[in-house]
């Protein structure tokens, strides 16, 4: 009953080149167990699986996002490599939640990801269900009060779904922006979240309502395209400009079922990759991001590996555009 394992490498292969022409020979995997973050005057990014689809069990989803982070790693590790040589990618393992034990794996999740900032690695997490998101927000929360930092930290989600649900009853994966919302709450510190993509035929008006009461700030998914982008870019840049860091997290199930069948609540009229790129250079280009994530990826319903193929070409964009 293990909570936090390392990577085999065998999971990273690909064509060999003898060259690191592919993410697959660039890779070094940690045991954070056993091993030190490796040193590099350069960036270092630190893959993070999250291997748990209790949330969506719990959020009476379809289940198979423990899963995820692996499927997404065998797509990541045939992509071509076009880093410089001084920046490091490191899997550094995956925290699973085989006995049920949601809050567990969020705290373990939460502290691994304090123990990669503290090493300056930039953490890439795979989920896993959304309840990827409170474990996360968590860890960078710890990371700045360990560090003295006093600064803020807004959440971009890229998503069809609020996730604002009550946890009044339990923590799922419908609760995660909900649960963070309350913790502000207590610590009198603002809530600073937004959502882009947010489907009306997705969200309840109740959630609409705590949307509105916690002054979430969201693009609805007809307004969520390229010909709308320039209304959407002024909005993350304003949003960017008040916070001092970005945590950014797509929900795979915002995306066109066209593109990511592979989720546990698919949505045929999401959006499409496209302007997800282009929002990322907006929130790159802010030099805020602090942690990325991806979630809910569910090999499962997954037709010909196209989501986990969307979610590795998420990770490459991010990695190389932040060069
Ligand atoms: N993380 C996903 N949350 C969605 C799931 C919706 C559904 O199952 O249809 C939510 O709770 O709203
Ligand atoms: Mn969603
Ligand atoms: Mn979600």
């Amino acid at each position: 009953m293990h909570t936090y394992s390392k990577t085999d490498p065998i999971l990273w292969t690909g064509r060999k080149s003898g060259q690191q022409l592919y993410l697959h020979e660039k890779v070094i995997c940690v045991d954070l167990n056993s091993e030190q973050v490796p040193i590099t005057n350069g960036r270092s990014w630190a893959i993070l699986g999250y291997a748990c689809d209790e949330g969506v069990k719990r959020n009476e989803g379809r289940i198979g996002a423990a899963l995820g982070p692996d499927a997404i790693r065998k797509q990541l590790a045939k992509l071509p490599n076009h880093l410089r040589k001084n920046t490091l990618v490191l899997d550094t393992g995956t925290v699973d939640c085989q006995d049920g034990d949601l809050k567990k794996t969020q705290t373990v999740l939460s502290r691994t990801v304090t123990q990669l900032l503290q090493q300056n690695a930039f953490p890439i997490l795979l989920g896993g269900g959304h309840d990827i998101a409170y474990g996360h927000y968590n860890g960078i929360k710890r990371y700045l009060a360990t560090e003295g930092i006093n600064k803020s930290v807004g959440i971009i989600n890229f998503d069809a779904h609020f996730d604002l649900r009550s946890n009044q009853t339990t923590n799922n994966s419908g609760t995660p922006f909900y649960q963070i919302a309350q913790e502000c709450k207590l610590a009198q510190s603002k809530f600073r979240y937004m959502c882009l993509g947010i489907r009306e035929d997705a969200n309840n008006s109740s959630l609409y309502g705590t949307a509105k009461d916690l002054g979430v700030s969201y693009v609805d998914k007809t307004n969520f395209n390229l010909l709308h982008f320039n209304t959407i870019k002024d909005k993350i840049a304003q949003f960017a400009k008040e916070v001092d860091y970005i945590y950014t997290t797509i929900d795979l199930d915002g995306f066109s079922s066209a593109y990511a069948p592979g989720v546990s609540a698919a949505s045929p009229m999401g959006f499409s990759p496209e302007i997800v790129l282009e929002c990322f250079k907006i929130i790159i280009a802010s030099k805020k991001m602090i942690s990325f994530d991806i979630a809910e990826m569910n090999p499962t319903y997954d037709i010909d590996h196209q989501t986990a193929k969307l979610a590795a070409s998420l990770v490459h964009f991010v990695i190389h555009q932040s060069q």
